[in-house]
């Protein structure tokens, strides 16, 4: 069986930080210690302006050019009640807060870690991220495991249904534009979701207790995310998401009332490389604890995804292979240090 650890809140009650969590030198961009990275400066996104039918060129060409360079971008104007984010982020807090008996009723089991409450670090290799989870797949709705859906704090499950169904609508929308900012037919992008009941989507609670070394440890180390679109709900006081471009980090401006959409791989992959998927981290900070919610988007396994046709041609070549469950194939690939698995699909056209 694989090995387990104990969640993060647990182990810092003690107030040493065991070895295995420190960052190695030769972890993949592990922790920087020059000082705070610059602000990310891709452009704010009015989504209202996305989703009305005249398709302001501007605000479209802003999302195009954002999702193309950063990968990531911040919405506002997304329809969700502000009432609704701070019910959602303060129901995180206090499941968190829970005493570790009463979160450990809800814990991951058996060979699937994948859902429930835990650490991630059973299923990864080197130096472990100082991030403890709370796992739930939310769509196709047939397949929720309630035993993992916390009854406590009480409005849990009804506030976490409510908050998917408008991440979902949102989507729909977003995944709408990004086709039409690429001129292609607005569609284009549903494809992911060839039934709306086979759709996946997973939300993962994150928690980053507040670290004495925060300098030498990673909340979670720099990743891609094997999802088409994550859509994060972020602190709204702590900062800890950064992003890398070109080399180098970036961190993301706390804008309350926004949404951060971060591009996926499989996003990357049916855009032919249009759209990046952004290697990202998050960072854990001395003081203050910090929540942040992935609403991670996902085709159903016996999709195949690969690049769109259309956006395919003689001056840009197809740069990625076709390829059923990229989910399950990201979970099993070790690529080499400081590579990610998307590299295993590229097409070397050289
Ligand atoms: O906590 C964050 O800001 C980032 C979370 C993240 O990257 C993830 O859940 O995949
Ligand atoms: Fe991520």
């Amino acid at each position: 069986m694989a090995p387990t650890h104990k969640p993060v809140q647990d182990i810092i009650q003690s107030g040493v930080v065991p070895k295995c969590y420190i960052q190695h030198e030769d972890d993949y961009q592990a922790a920087s210690s020059n000082g705070p990275p610059p602000l990310m400066d891709a452009p704010t996104i009015d989504f209202s302006l996305l989703s009305s039918s005249s398709y302001p060129h501007d605000e479209l060409a802003n999302l195009r050019s954002a999702l193309s360079s950063w990968g990531c971008v911040q919405l506002v104007n997304h329809g969700m009640p502000p009432s609704l984010l701070d019910e959602v982020r303060e129901m995180s807090k206090q499941f968190f807060k829970l005493p570790l008996e009463e979160k450990e009723k809800y814990s991951s089991k058996g060979d699937d870690l994948l859902e429930g409450y835990g650490n991630t670090n059973a299923v990864q290799r080197g130096s472990l991220n100082w991030n403890d989870k709370l796992h739930l797949q939310v769509y196709p709705e047939d397949k929720r495991q309630l035993q993992f859906w916390p009854e406590n704090p009480q409005q849990f499950r009804t506030i976490l249904h409510e908050y998917s169904k408008r991440n979902r609508m949102i989507l729909e929308m977003l995944l709408k534009a990004m086709a039409r900012s690429l001129n292609l037919e607005e569609n284009s992008f549903l494809q992911f979701r060839r039934d709306e009941n086979e759709d996946m989507a997973f939300a993962r609670f994150n928690f980053y207790p507040k670290c004495p070394l925060s300098d030498q440890v990673v909340g979670l180390k720099p990743h891609g995310d094997g999802t088409y679109i994550t859509m994060l709900l972020l602190d709204n006081e702590v900062e800890g998401l950064q992003v890398n471009k070109d080399n180098t980090w970036f961190r993301v401006p706390i804008i309350p009332q926004a949404l951060t959409i971060l591009v996926g791989d499989q996003m990357e992959i049916t855009s032919n490389g249009i759209f990046k998927s952004p290697t990202h981290k998050a960072v854990v900070n001395p003081q203050y604890d910090r929540i942040s919610l992935a609403m991670l988007f996902k085709p159903s396994r016996d999709k195949e995804i690969g690049p769109l046709d259309k956006l395919i041609d003689e001056e840009r070549l197809q740069l990625y292979k076709r390829l059923k469950d990229y989910s399950q194939f990201y979970s099993q690939c070790i690529p080499p240090l400081g590579e990610r698995p998307i590299s295993k699909v590229k097409i070397n056209n050289h």
